[in-house]
């Protein structure tokens, strides 16, 4: 069974001869008759009346009937060999609108609306939201998810006359082809004829091009001659693109410039304006187009679960072992969700027909270098059977150093010569066709005057990357040999290279792959660093015992090679370089990867980094593949915000318990778990939505999904939700239709008015229903306020706490550090520390806000706190009764039991006219939560949490600098005051 990529090697084998043939075909005729209208780009200017030397169409038939051609005969090529063409399975591809707005949250819930899958045939059809056509696509996706095969495939659509025939000519680029003439100089028509053989077999000229390509642009109608620049792979090109403007802008089309000069003018729209172009990358090198050149983004997602079924049944064409692969894949989730990768689909199908073959209880493989272990002895034990053994493991072991030294040399493309170098001669080569293929073969290096050059590449990157990692194993386990390079001479390096420890050189020679792939711009060495520190794992090197003849990995160094990656996401990389840590963890078989991830979501530093729906995609694919219990789920440890909720939503599918309390959920969050608990496979047990501002639009959403028979939900808590009696009647009726799951319903801090109380109290001695909880308390109108101003509570100070070095004034409201004052003696009152409670005890959830000045302390306290006495365990923070934030000027400090920790909030983020002097608190007194806000703009940004258990009443406190030293300083007297709500 062929790959695309053998369909289309065999396709451009076949190509050559074919060609030959098709020049005698009746199109031919045609199409000479028609590049024989010589008219340079002058006559076309000076006659701007005539028509076009021919009717379109003609060259678009002959370029079709050409490619028609020749993918028919690797067809019937394919099919000769009983194998079967896959791009029926296609990839889904889903497009996101740019749009610009000033609100970050805004952008990234609009990013999430306006994506939508669209097919390949569409990607030009549609207009952009503004209205405007659409001249530049760029579909970005990771490596092996499709890109190029999806190019293929709408060039066989386009040929088999299916889809876009409005498209008058498609020029398809291989971006990586293309870096092969970087320096040389070409005319466009030129360059086509170079990189795109089969434009010359379909007898269009360069001059016939010329001609197109200056009537193109000078005439006014953009109709006139449809053509499509298709660049794949920009980030497999070395070419530099400057788009300062300092490169060439020669307009003349028919000039020849340099290959980067031709593409840049091209994507700044100097070169043919009126064309269309399309732009396929890995994310890494995505922003290498300035945005302004990008109308549309669009990005590969990979298989879907029912594409993933497909592939294999169409790779299989025996429906039990299709069966069997199917049912194996959807025992391993990791597996399950690797397959969304066509091209780990390719590797996994070849591996499993192995596996399944051999033994039933094999362990399946989880990670991606199990994965390609795997692939390679499969590989090699099938060529063992044919060939000498120990030859077959020589050229293996040529091949991973050709893989290697190219990988150095950023080579992904070699020549026969540098094949011969390593020992490997390209007709051995072919016997070993799953891991190294021909592609090339008389398509490019071939320039008129040049003599042709057979080109040679991995069938994929990732096999590439895979050998060169095997390569530097093998090197040193097996020879005590460091072939990486030494990145820079330090006393560490020389150490490294005079070691006779394996296990600290390869340590160092993980670290050393780890630093180089981050730093990579293209990440193109991203597997080549996971699958090194792969198989520094003992178990991995024992699956390759045929090729390592030693294996000296210990734990010990697996454990430092683990903390080191640690290191390198603590230090907040950007979100790129996180995630290729996060593949690294995976790939050491880490335990604590998941906690890693929810510590990078919950640190702010998406904040700083809005991650890209495509980084959004991996972090959920390595979060799956983690394969750890992720059967409750809380939203809070990861990321309290809808986004993540929504991007995270197959992750919380397969969860049983889901907190998502307070995490500024909205109606679109109902909508989406209302269809999570309406799917068949159903396992949500407990949902707990309470303190977001849902209301009775998104509880009746939610109910869609109570009301599906497959919900079998038991828990669900929408305290403090702003529902009222609507809400609740919605509730109320999805629960009769479906009433034998939900035992426990907590509407409390809602309104939801005694009509619907009343029916839902009834429903706990009802029969049908399961229901025995059922909370309403502290309800009423109150609670319908946004946030947390639901729950304010005013606050008096309580006279007889407050301590001789501060003042009340504003009818108590206002407490200002001061001189003495002539308070009468109290044991209640703080005699030393300039500080004071309230006499509200804080039951159930309270909030209230704060004015400041200077250097204060605001804090909630038992009454039990000590009174008297300077010491430090008196004041409030410095012992275990009390839980404060102090702040000054843009610092912030919270303090437990002595226990501290400063926040900073540099001016630039918050200048100082509008600098917030506010602070919220709000408490959750049966929860044991204590949380500090500072408000800005009427918003609440969160400062800390305090989690805890309070074992007794409870009790708000401030307290003001009142040092002469401090009010000389800086000129201020520390001062709070509450405020009206
Ligand atoms: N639609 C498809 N049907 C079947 N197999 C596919 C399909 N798309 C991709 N593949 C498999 O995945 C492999 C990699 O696909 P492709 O080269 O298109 O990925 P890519 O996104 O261009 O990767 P890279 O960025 O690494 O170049 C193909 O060689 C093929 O084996």
């Amino acid at each position: 069974m062929a790959t695309p990529t053998e369909l289309v090697e065999a396709l451009e084998e076949l190509g050559d001869s074919k060609l030959k043939d098709f020049k005698e075909m009746e199109t031919k005729d045609q199409v000479e008759s028609l590049s024989s209208t010589d008219l340079g780009p002058e006559d076309v200017r000076c006659m701007p009346a005539a028509p076009p030397p021919q009717p379109e169409t003609s060259y678009q038939v002959a370029l079709q009937s050409e490619l028609q051609n020749i993918f028919r005969c690797a067809q019937e090529a394919l099919e000769k060999q009983n194998e079967e063409r896959l791009y029926d399975v296609t990839p889904e591809l889903f497009i996101t609108e740019r749009r610009t707005t000033d609100s970050q949250q805004e952008v990234r819930l609009a990013d999430l609306e306006s994506e939508r899958a669209v097919k390949p045939s569409d990607l030009f059809q549609l207009f952009s939201s503004e209205g405007t056509a659409v001249r530049t696509v760029l579909t970005s996706g990771i490596a092996g998810i499709g890109k190029s095969s999806l190019v293929k495939k709408f060039l066989l659509d386009w040929a088999e006359k299916r889809t876009n025939q409005d498209l008058h000519l498609i020029f398809p680029f291989d971006c990586q082809q293309m870096g092969l003439w970087q320096g040389e100089t070409f005319s466009l028509a030129e360059l086509i004829h170079t990189c795109i053989p089969y434009f010359s077999a379909s007898g269009i000229k360069e001059e016939t091009l010329n001609d197109i390509f200056t009537s193109s642009q000078n005439s006014r109608d953009t109709s006139e001659f449809r053509l499509l620049f298709v660049f794949d792979g920009l980030d497999q090109s070395r070419l530099q693109l400057d788009f300062t403007g300092k490169t060439e802008k020669s307009t003349d089309v028919t000039k020849s410039a340099g290959v980067e000069v031709l593409l840049t003018n091209l994507i700044r729209g100097k070169l043919l304006p009126s064309a269309r172009l399309w732009i396929t990358t890995r994310p890494a090198a995505a922003n290498r187009i300035p945005p302004q050149y990008v109308h549309r983004v669009t990005e590969v997602r990979g298989f879907t679960d029912p594409q993933k079924e497909d592939y294999f049944r169409k790779r299989f064409q025996d429906a039990e072992q299709a069966n069997r692969m199917v049912a194996h894949i959807n025992t391993s989730q990791g597996l399950h969700i690797m397959c969304h990768i066509p091209v780990f689909c390719w590797i996994t199908a070849a591996v499993l027909e192995d596996v399944l073959k051999t033994s039933e209880g094999r362990e399946l493989p989880n990670t991606l270098t199990e994965m390609y272990i795997h692939f390679l002895m499969v590989e090699i034990n099938h060529t063992k059977q044919k060939h000498v053994p120990e030859k077959c493991i020589r050229y293996i072991m040529s091949l991973a150093e050709l893989a290697f030294h190219q990988l150095l040399r950023g080579n992904a493309i070699f020549t026969e010569e540098e094949l011969r170098c390593s020992g490997i001669h390209v007709r051995a080569a072919s016997k070993y066709a799953g891991l190294f293929t021909k592609i090339f073969k008389q398509v490019c290096g071939q320039r008129k005057e040049q003599a042709q050059k057979n080109i040679f590449s991995f069938t994929h990157q990732s096999i590439h990357q895979f050998l060169a990692a095997v390569y530097v194993t093998i090197s040193l386990f097996s020879h005590n040999r460091n072939v990486m390079p030494v990145p820079r001479l330090t006393v560490q390096s020389l150490f490294t290279c005079f070691s006779k420890s394996n296990s600290s050189t390869a340590l160092n020679i993980q670290k050393n792959a780890v630093k180089t792939a981050l730093k990579s711009p293209n990440g193109h060495l991203d597997l080549f660093a996971r699958f090194l520190l792969g198989l520094s794992l003992q178990t991995n090197q024992t699956l390759l015992q045929d090729l390592l003849t030693q294996t000296r990995s210990s734990s010990h160094n697996n454990q430092k090679a683990i903390l080191y990656v640690k290191k390198r996401i603590r230090k907040n990389p950007g979100p790129e370089q996180c995630i290729l840590l996060f593949h690294c963890l995976n790939e050491l078989n880490d335990s604590s990867l998941v906690e890693e991830i929810q510590r990078y979501l919950s640190s702010g530093s998406l904040c700083k980094d809005k991650l890209s729906p495509t980084q959004w995609s991996t972090l959920l694919f390595i979060l799956l593949s983690s394969e750890k219990d992720l059967d409750v789920f809380d939203l809070q440890k990861y990321c309290a915000s809808e986004e993540a909720l929504l991007r995270l939503l197959p992750v919380i599918r397969t969860s049983r318990k889901l907190l998502l309390s307070g995490c500024k959920l909205s109606w679109r969050s109902c909508e989406a778990l209302s269809s999570a608990l309406s799917c068949q496979s159903s396992s949500l047990r407990e949902l707990d939505m309470s303190n977001n501002d849902l209301q009775d639009s998104g509880v009746t959403l939610l109910s869609t999904g109570l009301r599906s028979p497959h919900c079998v939900l038991e828990i669900l808590k929408l305290s403090g939700c702003m529902v009222t009696e609507e809400g609740c009647a919605s509730l109320a009726s999805a629960l009769s239709t479906n009433p034998s799951h939900m035992r426990e319903l907590d509407l409390s801090y809602n309104h939801p008015g005694d009509t619907a109380a009343d029916v839902l109290s009834a429903r706990l001695n009802d029969p049908n229903w399961r229901l025995d909880t059922l909370r309403l308390d502290h309800g009423g109108e109150q609670r319908l306020k946004p946030g947390l101003k639901k729950y304010a509570c005013e606050l008096q100070i309580d006279p007889n706490t407050v301590s001789r070095a501060l003042r009340l004034s504003h009818n108590n409201m206002t407490v200002t550090a001061s001189d003495f004052q002539l308070y009468p003696n109290h044991p209640d009152r703080f005699d030393s520390w300039p500080q004071l409670l309230c006499e509200n005890e804080l039951s159930g959830r309270c909030y209230w806000e704060v004015e400041w000045r200077g250097l204060v302390d605001i804090c909630v306290s038992y009454r039990g706190i000590k009174r008297k006495g300077n010491s430090p365990r008196s004041r409030f923070g410095g012992n275990d009764q009390s839980w404060s934030l102090s702040c000054f000027l843009d610092r912030y400090a919270v303090c437990h039991n002595n226990q501290g920790k400063e926040m900073y909030f540099p001016s630039s983020s918050s200048s100082s006219s509008s600098f917030s002097k506010r602070i919220a608190v709000y408490v959750d007194y049966p929860a044991g939560i204590v949380s500090f806000y500072r408000v800005s703009c009427d918003s609440l940004i969160h400062l800390h949490t305090f989690n805890t258990t309070f074992t007794e009443p409870l009790y708000a406190g401030f307290g003001c600098d009142s040092r002469l030293g401090f009010n000389l300083m800086f000129n201020i007297q520390s001062s709070v005051s509450l405020c009206k709500l």
